[in-house]
């Protein structure tokens, strides 16, 4: 049944119908029941728009099968869509550290997270997300443990986030940031976006020149849902 709402184009691609056009022909038909699910159940949430695009999604997952990722961190978790998507593309013996400060939009989408038969996979820390990326870099055994992780939260700290998990990531992981063109905005002058947008709007310009500037990182910026930063670590 969702699949039928239109869905808003969270970019700016050429029209919505092109956007639909996208989730529909190649999106929503190859989406699993159970991301379905967690789409339906988010739908009537007053921040529905926070979960993750179903195209990024898609995306994201073709990116954790390219690098064969086991161990995945995951900053920003909502209801669960972009976790849930993380879960079913990983190995039965894979793990994903998935940190949110709101734990009630988790337990929206926990339900069929067990249904689909993938908590085992998933460690949900509830807290800021800094100071456990801090307390797992004091392990030195977690340096370049994870294959893959994946921002998804307060725009203000991705460069902070990225820090820690330069250290956190291998050598060749992929660290994937979300909203990195925030509607559109990046590319309009500051005084045409609304007021409310446009502290997130700097910080988005602002980490994307930061991240351009990383020499660390191979980088592709994809109009993918709202924009999506693939970085990969290369040393
Ligand atoms: C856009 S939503 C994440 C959407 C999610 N990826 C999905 O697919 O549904 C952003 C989330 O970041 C969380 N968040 C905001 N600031 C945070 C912080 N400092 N540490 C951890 N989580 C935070 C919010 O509680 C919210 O659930
Ligand atoms: O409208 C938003 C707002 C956020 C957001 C802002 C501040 C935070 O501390 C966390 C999240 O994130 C969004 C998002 O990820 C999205 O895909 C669409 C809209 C928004």
């Amino acid at each position: 049944m969702a699949n039928r709402v239109p869905e808003p184009n969270p970019v700016v691609l050429q029209s919505d119908q092109l956007y639909q056009y996208i989730l529909e022909t190649s999106v929503y038909p190859r989406e699993s029941e159970h991301l379905k699910q967690i789409r339906d159940a988010t739908a009537t949430h007053p921040a529905a728009f926070f979960g993750t695009a179903p195209d990024a999604g898609q995306l994201m997952a073709m990116l954790l099968k390219l690098v064969n990722a086991k161990k995945t961190i995951e900053v920003g978790v909502f209801t669960g869509y972009s976790l849930l998507l993380t879960a079913l593309t990983i190995p039965d013996d894979g793990q994903i550290v998935a940190i949110d400060i709101n734990r009630e939009a988790y337990e929206i989408g926990l339900p069929i997270i067990q249904k689909a038969g993938v908590e085992h996979k998933i460690d949900f820390i509830q807290s800021p997300a800094l100071p456990v990326l801090d307390k797992l870099l004091e392990d030195k055994d977690n340096e370049g443990a994870f294959d893959f992780a994946f921002v998804d939260a307060d725009k203000g700290n991705y460069l902070n986030y990225h820090e820690r998990l330069m250290k956190l990531v291998k050598v060749g992981g992929l660290l994937v940031y979300d909203n990195t063109l925030w509607g559109g905005t990046v590319a309009k002058p500051e005084e045409s976006v609304p007021v409310y947008k446009r502290q997130w709007r700097k910080a988005t310009i602002e980490f994307s020149k930061s991240i351009t500037a990383d020499h660390r990182v191979e980088i592709s910026h994809v109009p993918s849902g709202d924009g999506v930063i693939i970085c990969r670590r290369i040393c």
